[in-house]
């Protein structure tokens, strides 16, 4: 199946932009954010069974911060300098403040994230999150919460989604599992907490 448009095909409180860096520049910074991050594998309780999640993850943060990202607290690691650089062009950018940075590694499509909303109470209301990916291609899943109608949209490398409004409170996201995808992915998502 192809995905085409996705600017097209999303509900409100959605944004995609194809291109926030070049395609180079987004897969130099995948390789050096896999050689260079400290990478964590949180387990997680499933029906009362701890499970390590399918991906890893690194969260990065002002000192300040204290966020439960889904009840299991990651360490907080200081800003490298080139997610430093991202996050001050982003606020330019969106006259928005962040001091939370969420990273996930997909290192195959056997590594997904499962249905949620970014709806912790240190959030906010109607939070206003940019997630950028590098990296190989990956299906993003959207669900609107009472209709159960769903959007595929297709994220690639160098491409940034806004999610702001109410992306959060009447939406769940996914990324499934893509057996066939045999590259990696990183996925950052830039956030303000408690604020
Ligand atoms: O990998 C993605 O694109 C989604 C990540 C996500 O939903 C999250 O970090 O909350
Ligand atoms: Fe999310």
């Amino acid at each position: 199946m192809t995905l085409q448009n996705p600017e097209l095909l999303l509900p409100h409180g959605f944004d995609y932009i194809k291109h926030v860096m070049s395609y180079s520049k987004g897969i130099a910074l995948y390789e050096y954010l896999v050689a260079n991050l400290n990478w964590q594998q949180p387990q997680i309780q499933v029906f009362g069974k701890l499970h390590r999640i399918p991906r890893l993850q690194s969260f990065i943060a002002d000192n300040d911060v204290n966020y439960s990202y889904s009840k299991q607290t990651l360490s907080s690691e200081h800003w490298p300098s080139v997610l430093d650089d991202m996050r001050m062009r982003l606020q330019k950018t969106y006259g928005y403040r962040f001091n939370a940075l969420l990273v996930n590694w997909y290192r195959d499509g056997n590594d997904c994230m499962g249905w949620h909303s970014d709806d912790e109470p240190e959030l906010g209301i109607n939070p206003f999150i940019v997630s950028i990916s590098l990296g190989a291609s990956r299906k993003f899943v959207i669900k609107e919460k009472t209709s159960k109608t769903t959007y595929n949209i297709l994220l690639e490398n160098g491409s940034g989604l806004l999610m702001h409004s109410t992306s959060q409170s009447g939406y769940q996201h996914a990324l499934p599992k893509q057996t066939r995808v045999k590259g990696g992915r990183i996925n950052l998502t830039f956030r303000s907490v408690g604020q």
